[in-house]
């Protein structure tokens, strides 16, 4: 099998080992000699002292002349990676890509030409780096109605924000570390600001549970506005701090959205640190299942590209579901909920409130009246905004008028 490799970077330069080191396991196990006939870069002449660089080019159009049996795509990003996954599946070929980025924009069409010149798209790499979790969803769970997505699928952000919990670091030092270590996008605001995680949630949304939803029409919060001393108050009050994916069907519609949760110290998501990603799915008849593993990074991201690769190694062909229904965003909270809340500000005013209850964040989840049930105040802590958080919620305030479940035990977290 000729692979045409597309990207040499972070992944690119991880899948390329990957091969070379399991030339003759494929061989053995699969009766395939596999074998990279070219490599797309952009900058040549940072490859000219590699050993195989006669496998280099910046010339797509060159190097698309290629006999070839399957490409695979990781320069990330919208352009030239469609254009060029389109052109390649046009002519009938197999893409293996690890770009979420393209899957999410753009995978309604790229599926669309897979379909009519039957060949697999596959990306198992795009969520949670080396955690299998796609497979999953769309082969071990096909008998199932899944009901419940939630999990920390930015590698990144986890690796800043358990940095900043456990080593004190600060935000911009751990930032720093999370690109050395080839986990953040080209452009880091994608992960911080939770566009990355928006656009995971939106593809685990429409395999698990068959939705399309548009990423960009989904709320998302990302952790530029966690300060260190948010970070050290959650530490005191045996919290911590994650930013998570959750997507969860209702007969109303689907709750969908990406945001720091404060999780209690012993809570199952908040064991998982650094670069590690966690993914809960529940499924009316399995009940939940847990992934977790290494969400980001070269060697665990390349295993998730290689996985793709052996599945075409068996020929194995997959069926894409082309019935999905139109996702309907809906926001979690009842309008008239009564929830009780604990304010953290030294501040607590009537003026306060109202400005609370103001905030476009507050608003966003419908929640339209609001009972304190504490005020905490602390004076050693140098806090320059206020916290609201949903306080301790047990099973009985967990449900709603209409005996719906609304929460989980996590709670919710709203910076403002
Ligand atoms: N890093 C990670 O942990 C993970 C990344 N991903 C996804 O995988 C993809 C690749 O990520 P990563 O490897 O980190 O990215 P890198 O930035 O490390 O690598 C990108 C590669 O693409 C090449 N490239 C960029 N633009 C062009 C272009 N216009 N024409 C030809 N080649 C180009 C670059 O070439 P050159 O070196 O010459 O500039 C480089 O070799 C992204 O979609 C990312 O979201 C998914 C899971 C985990
Ligand atoms: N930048 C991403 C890479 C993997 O998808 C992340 O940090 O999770």
């Amino acid at each position: 099998m000729k692979i045409l490799l597309l990207g040499y970077g972070v992944v690119g330069s991880g899948v390329y080992e990957l091969i070379q080191q399991n030339k003759l396991r494929f061989k053995e196990e699969y009766e395939h000699d596999v074998e990279i006939v070219g490599i797309l870069v952009s900058k040549l002449e940072k490859y000219n002292q590699l050993p195989h660089s006669h496998l280099f080019s910046n010339d797509f159009d060159r190097l698309s002349q290629y006999a070839y049996d399957v490409a695979i795509e990781t320069i990330g990003g919208i352009e030239p990676a469609f254009t060029y996954v389109s052109q390649i599946l046009s002519k009938g070929k197999p893409v293996i890509t690890s770009n979420k980025d393209l899957i999410a924009e753009k995978g309604g069409v790229l599926h669309a030409i897979a379909a009519e010149k039957g060949v697999q798209l596959s990306y198992e790499a795009s969520v949670g780096g080396g955690i299998p979790v796609l497979k999953p969803l769309r082969e071990c769970l096909g008998g199932d109605q899944i009901n419940e997505i939630m999990g920390i699928i930015n590698g990144t952000t986890n690796f800043i924000l358990t940095k900043m919990n456990q080593e004190g670091l600060s935000y911009e030092i751990a930032l720093k570390q999370a690109q050395e270590q080839g986990f953040a996008e080209a452009d880091p605001t994608s992960d911080v600001e939770g566009f990355d995680a928006v656009r995971k949630i939106s593809i685990l949304t429409k395999l698990g549970m068959k939705v399309d939803l548009d990423w960009k029409t989904i709320p998302v919060q990302g952790i530029t506005h966690i300060l260190a001393s948010d970070v050290h108050y959650f530490n005191a009050t045996d919290n911590v701090v994650k930013l998570m994916g959750i997507s969860k069907v209702y007969p109303e519609g689907i709750y969908t959205v990406v945001r720091p949760i404060i999780l209690e110290k012993h809570s199952k998501f908040a064991s998982i640190n650094n670069e590690f990603n966690a993914i809960s799915v529940t499924g009316d008849a399995v009940g939940e299942l847990f992934f977790s593993g290494k969400g980001a990074g070269k060697n665990p991201t390349a295993t998730a590209v290689i996985g793709d690769l052996v599945d075409l190694l068996q020929n194995k062909k997959y069926k894409v579901n082309r019935h999905l229904s139109k996702g309907k965003l809906i926001t979690l909270y009842p309008d008239k909920a009564n929830w009780t809340i604990s304010v953290h500000s030294d501040l607590m005013t009537a003026a306060l409130r109202d400005e609370i209850l103001e905030n476009p964040q507050f608003k966003l989840l419908g929640i339209k009246e609001l009972t304190i049930e504490s005020i905490t105040t602390s004076k050693t802590l140098d806090f320059d905004h206020y916290f609201i958080q949903f306080h301790d919620l047990s099973e009985q305030q967990l449900i709603d008028h209409k005996n719906r479940l609304l929460l989980n035990t996590e709670n919710h977290y709203i910076h403002l």
